[in-house]
This record gives C-alpha cells, sequence and structure tokens, in this order.
C-alpha cells in the first residue's frame, strides 16, 4: 500500500463528551486505532494537556475550544463538533491557523424540534403544574387555563433548520405559525413572517426561539421583549441560553405575565452530570426544565457519530473540506496513483507561486491542483506522480514557505 508522511496509525484522535459509539466505529473502520475516548468534557488544564499532541478532536456543545486552548493544539489538522452549534469554538482563530471546523448542521433537528412540540402541548396544557401538584399529593382537576393548541399562534424566531421543521409539525396539528428571522426565508407550509420581532411577540400564544449564539442573539430576549409578549403566553428555549435574560424570564413567570416556559439551556450550565444545576428558574411548577437534551435521543446521537466522523476521516485521508464551517471548501476526487500535498497558508500575495516554484524545480507531473480561499487563508491540493520519499521531501519544501499554516502529505 503506497504511503507518505505521517502513518495513520500515529494519528491521534481525541473524543471528548461522549460522543457515540458510532464515532469510534468509523474511525476504527477507516484505519485509526490512536483513540481517547472520554465520557466528559475535560476542566480546563487537563484539556490543554490532552490537545497538544491530538490530531483530531472530536467535541460537543460543552467544550470550550478557545484561542487560548487551540494555542496549545500544536499538531492539530481538525475539529469536529459533534452536534450544529459551533458557537463553543472560536471557529475565525481556528481558520486563522489552518484548522478546518466541521460540524453536524442536521443531524439532531428532528429530535429538536419534537422535543418543542411536546413542551408546546404540555405549557398550552398546564401540564408542569399539574404533574408536580400530583407529585406532592394534591389533586386538581380542573379544566381552567388548559388549552388545546389547535388554532393557537406559534412564533417562532431564528426560521432555519429546527425552526422550519418546528413549523411543519406545529401545522400539522393545527397551530398558526409566524416566525421572525434576519433573513428572507422561504414559507413552509401556511407559515407567514411576522411584521418583525415585536409583532411576532405581541400575536404568540407560544415563542419559541430557534437562533444560533451570536453577539446579536445575546438576550434578544430580555425584559423589554417579555414585557410586549401577551399575558398569559409561554416561552420555549432550545436554542442557547444567552439568547434570553434569565432573570428577567423568572421575574415575567414570577408576575404571571407568562403562564409558563420550557427551558433547555442556560447561561451558565453544569460542566457535567455531577455537577449541581443553579438556576432562578428552579422550584418553579409552570417551568419545564431539561439539562441541554433537546439533541439527545439515540438516532440523532448515531447519525452525529457517523457524520462527523466521516467529514474528519474525509479530510484527514483526502483533503476534502466540504461543508466546513470556517474553511475554504474543496470537495477532492480520490487520488488511487498520485501522492496528494495540502497546503494551507495566510492568504497574502506571492505564496502560490512559491508553491508553484517547488514542483517546477522538482520537475514533477502535476496530475490535479485544486485551490480556495478565503480573505484569511487559501488552501491548496496538489496530486503529483512521485515516490513517497519525494513526496515527503516536497511537504518539508511547502511546510518552509513563508506564510505556511499547515503542510501535510497524505496516503
Ligand atoms: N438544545 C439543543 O440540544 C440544541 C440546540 N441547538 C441550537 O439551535 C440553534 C439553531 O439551529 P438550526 O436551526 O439548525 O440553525 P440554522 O442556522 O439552520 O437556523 C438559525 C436561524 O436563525 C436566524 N437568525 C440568526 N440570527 C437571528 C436573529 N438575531 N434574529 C432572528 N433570526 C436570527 C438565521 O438567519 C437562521 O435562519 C443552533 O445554533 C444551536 O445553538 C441545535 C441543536 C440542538
Ligand atoms: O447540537 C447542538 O448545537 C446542541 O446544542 C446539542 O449539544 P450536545 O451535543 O447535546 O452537547
Amino acid at each position: 500500500m503506497k504511503r507518505t508522511s505521517y502513518p495513520k496509525e500515529d494519528i491521534k484522535v481525541l473524543l471528548l463528551e461522549g460522543v457515540s459509539r458510532s464515532a469510534l466505529d468509523t474511525f476504527r473502520q477507516a484505519g485509526y486505532s490512536q483513540i481517547e475516548f472520554h465520557e466528559k468534557s475535560l476542566p480546563e488544564d487537563e484539556l490543554r494537556e490532552r490537545i497538544a499532541d491530538a490530531h483530531i478532536v472530536g467535541i460537543r456543545s460543552r467544550t470550550h475550544l478557545t484561542a487560548g486552548v487551540l494555542a496549545e493544539a500544536r499538531r492539530l489538522i481538525a475539529v469536529g463538533c459533534f452536534c450544529i452549534g459551533t458557537n463553543q469554538v472560536d471557529t475565525a482563530e481556528a481558520e486563522r491557523l489552518g484548522v478546518p471546523v466541521f460540524n453536524a448542521p442536521y443531524s439532531n433537528t428532528r429530535s429538536v424540534a419534537e422535543l418543542v412540540i411536546a413542551e408546546t402541548i404540555m405549557l398550552v396544557r398546564r401540564i408542569p403544574e399539574k404533574n408536580a401538584e400530583c407529585h406532592r399529593g394534591g389533586w386538581s382537576k380542573s379544566a381552567a387555563g388548559s388549552f388545546e393548541v389547535r388554532d393557537k399562534v406559534l412564533g417562532i424566531v431564528g426560521y432555519g433548520h429546527i425552526g422550519t421543521q418546528v413549523g411543519v409539525l406545529a401545522e400539522s396539528l393545527g397551530m398558526r405559525v409566524i416566525f421572525h428571522d434576519v433573513e428572507a426565508k422561504l414559507s413552509l407550509g401556511n407559515a407567514r413572517p411576522a411584521a418583525s420581532l415585536d409583532d411576532l411577540l405581541e400575536r404568540a400564544d407560544v415563542v419559541t426561539l430557534h437562533v444560533p449564539e451570536t453577539p446579536q442573539t445575546r438576550n434578544l430576549i430580555g425584559a423589554a421583549e417579555l414585557a410586549r409578549m401577551r399575558p398569559g403566553s409561554m416561552l420555549v428555549n432550545a436554542s442557547r441560553g444567552t439568547v434570553v435574560d434569565i432573570d428577567a424570564l423568572a421575574a415575567a413567570l414570577r408576575s404571571k405575565h407568562l403562564a409558563g416556559a420550557a427551558i433547555d439551556v442556560f447561561p451558565v450550565e453544569p460542566k457535567g452530570n455531577d455537577d449541581p444545576f443553579v438556576s432562578p428558574l428552579v422550584g418553579m411548577d409552570n417551568v419545564i426544565l431539561t439539562p441541554h437534551v433537546g439533541g439527545s435521543t439515540a438516532e440523532a446521537q448515531e447519525n452525529i457519530g457517523i457524520e462527523v466522523a466521516s467529514k474528519l476521516v474525509r479530510y484527514s485521508d483526502n483533503g476534502s473540506t466540504l461543508s466546513a464551517v470556517n474553511f475554504p471548501e474543496v470537495s477532492l476526487p480520490g487520488h488511487p496513483t498520485s501522492r496528494r500535498l495540502l497546503h494551507i497558508h495566510r492568504n497574502i500575495p506571492g505564496v502560490l507561486s512559491r508553491v508553484n516554484e517547488v514542483f517546477s524545480r522538482a520537475a514533477v507531473n502535476i496530475d490535479g491542483q485544486y485551490l480556495q480561499t478565503s480573505s484569511q487563508v487559501g488552501y491548496v491540493v496538489i496530486d503529483v506522480s512521485t515516490t513517497e520519499e519525494h513526496a515527503a521531501a516536497l511537504r518539508n519544501e511547502l511546510a518552509a514557505i513563508e506564510g505556511t499554516l499547515r503542510a501535510r502529505a497524505l496516503y
């Protein structure tokens, strides 16, 4: 079997936060044997230590890959977020370092949407309070304040993958769907865009949030927005904890302006299952609290494991960066007869001509060349007909070019 500079068995894969076994299987089937698996996220000092010699790192939403942590990861070639959100990674810094970040943009979409629909029905029927009362030995059979969801207005903030799925499921129950997004979106079914966020808040019986964590969505729902919501309406948040001012929400629930809430994500979440959960919402009977499990179903986790591990394997084996969230995207064919060299560099004038000089000096036949750039980074892939040793020497020459971020020779 032909191979070049780096034996596959020496590539270290660090998997955290109990990603699905399907991820391990995918790596093993592709020939990767050095896999370190942790059920939990690691404390930052241990993370810095473990990441130092990892080539591939897989995380979920809890592990923060900050610029400081990434600086320790000198061998890192790629990051996999085994989830949808990538806000926990400094993706701009990863790009600057020449490290693509992959995620699973749709694998748990349905799981979140189902949970949101279930919670909407529960809230509108006042089940959380009734459940809590029965558990305390109470019994108050009454229809007061309980409604069908049919014909009620669901307001979806963030009409992306999850928001649209929620809308479709809600319409199948006979709800009327309105949405607000910062981008123009195609309405599915009979869903209608609201004139503005305020308009949505004023009209919806239940508001559900499906925006990413960004500086713009921080405290998107604060005291003023909660005050705009209809008296007796309800809020569902399974997006990110930073999107809602949690103290303002607690106050709106206490004053009974809001009749209930279902919250899956929190501004501060426990680091692990053994850590305590602290929130101003604890103890409120009309609030459904869940420990960030919107995407935690067997189906979603299994699919995510395969999807993200496959993307990492494909990048490691073949160089393809298709669907990377922070990186120039190239989809590459196989290279059965050539050696493949990858060169990632700062996008500054002159680098490409120096790359080409290396090959013209070497007088090798170039079988294929692929280039994609972003404003920060250039990614060039060169297939050449040559020996393993020569490819390794060419890789070293490429690595010496000023502006190089990463240079690799593939199998
Ligand atoms: N609770 C959980 O376990 C899970 C939570 N999530 C969270 O859900 C979020 C949404 O996921 P997807 O629907 O897949 O993302 P998406 O990217 O498909 O949709 C997000 C939508 O929000 C819109 N948006 C962005 N900023 C906005 C703003 N300021 N106001 C209104 N709309 C805005 C975007 O234009 C986009 O249409 C993820 O970013 C993640 O944080 C995702 C999966 C599981
Ligand atoms: O997919 C996401 O963005 C989520 O929030 C799910 O995160 P998790 O994999 O459950 O840590």
